[in-house]
């Protein structure tokens, strides 16, 4: 079964080619950690998912097949980079936890007792309960993405999209966050989620994909780390340092 599956994906920015033919399939129920050098890439591929970005050719199919209903309920939640929110907007955390919510409201668009609850829960996995009514600019970084975190959580997505999660982010943050995941990952959604810290991939994923335009390694985390797919993914190994 597949719950994201996305076919010869190509996108160009004018003459600039961000992706080419890129060909991604995600399992419910896993983490899959993207990784490749600054450009690569990695947030167009996510925006392309997202709708954010049309691509040249190529699709993108969430749910995999089934019913209408099915896909309908097989959203997908997206914690973008802290660079593509506008954080002075007038939200507190708790407005922005409940625009997960949206799909889910009713004719009147009102959020009912059911999203509400969903909120709460939400707001207490991600330990942010405390600091609900704050303004979302008045967090730290770690906590705001823990705020995005508990927004695709509220949603109940069945696919999960994370551009560098960890980035600024504290360990403790960071600790909170990977188990969380794992613990969506569990209950069956299948993340994506970049990252530039290569060496914490094996605590957080369970495969690897390594992006440079096209994919260049995808599988076992281990094998996709080699040094000589990282020697050609970023011209040095990452993990050794310079190849002389
Ligand atoms: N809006 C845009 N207009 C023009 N070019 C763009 C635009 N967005 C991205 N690009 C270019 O597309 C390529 C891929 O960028 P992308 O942001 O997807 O990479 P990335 O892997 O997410 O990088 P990073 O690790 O730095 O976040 C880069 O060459 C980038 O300069």
């Amino acid at each position: 079964m597949t719950a994201l599956s996305i076919r010869d994906v190509t996108v160009h920015y004018g003459p600039v080619l961000a992706l080419d033919h890129v060909s991604l399939d995600l399992a419910p129920a896993s983490i899959c950690g993207l990784i490749g050098m600054n450009g690569s890439g990695k947030s167009t591929l996510f925006k392309t998912v997202m709708g954010i970005v049309r691509p040249d050719t190529g699709s993108v199919e969430i749910g995999g097949g089934g019913s209408a209903a099915a896909r309908k309920r097989a959203a997908v939640g997206y914690v973008p980079q802290a660079e593509e929110i506008d954080w002075a907007f007038p939200l507190s955390v708790r407005d922005v936890v409940m625009t997960g919510r949206y799909g889910h409201l009713g004719f009147t668009r009102r959020p009912r007792r059911r999203d509400h609850d969903a909120v709460d829960v939400a707001l207490d996995r991600v330990h942010l309960t405390d600091l609900q009514d704050r303004q979302i600019g008045q967090l730290s970084g770690g906590q705001r993405k823990r705020a995005f975190v508990a927004r695709a959580i509220a949603q109940e997505a069945s696919v999960l999209l994370l551009d560098e999660p960890f980035a600024g982010v504290d360990k403790r943050s960071e600790a909170t966050i990977t188990s969380l995941l794992r613990e969506l990952a569990d209950d069956g959604t299948a993340i994506l989620i970049s990252t530039h810290d290569l060496q914490a991939l094996p605590r957080l994923a369970d495969r690897a994909v390594l992006l440079m335009q096209r994919i260049l390694a995808d599988g076992d985390i281990a094998d996709v780390l080699r040094p000589e797919n990282l020697v050609r993914a970023f011209g040095i190994d990452p993990l050794e340092g310079p190849v002389r």
